[in-house]
């Protein structure tokens, strides 16, 4: 996955983040009654889902899952006011 398309989704998220759209996903995460536990538990739930589609050596659902758990990952370093940047730093420094 590149930079810039970890940066784009990110902006939009932080975009739902500022706007707060009535029909976005994103945002509801944001609003949710149960304050950052929504995103929270929907990671935990997709990580599960991953490790099931990996003992399923399931291909596509992997690939969905992954995905699944990159998005709520980013709405969570939104949520905490940690910029993409940090974890792509983070990343670039272990790559040495
Ligand atoms: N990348 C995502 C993304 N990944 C997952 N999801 C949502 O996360 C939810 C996951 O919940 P579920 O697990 O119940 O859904 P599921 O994946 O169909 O079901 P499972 O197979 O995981 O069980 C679904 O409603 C998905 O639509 C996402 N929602 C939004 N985005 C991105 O965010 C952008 C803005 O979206 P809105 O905020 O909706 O405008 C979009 O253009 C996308 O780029």
């Amino acid at each position: 996955m590149s930079d810039d398309l970890l940066r784009d989704l990110y902006a939009v998220i932080e975009d739902r983040k500022e706007t707060l759209p009535e029909d976005s996903y994103t945002a509801s995460l944001f609003t949710h009654e149960k304050g950052e536990n929504a995103a929270l538990e929907k990671l935990g739930e997709e990580a599960t889902e991953f490790v099931l589609a990996a003992k399923d050596s399931d291909r596509e659902e992997l690939a969905h899952e992954g995905a699944d758990i990159v998005y709520h990952m980013l709405v969570v370093l939104a949520q905490n006011d940690v910029d993409i940047e940090e974890l792509l730093d983070e990343l670039r420094e272990r790559r040495g």
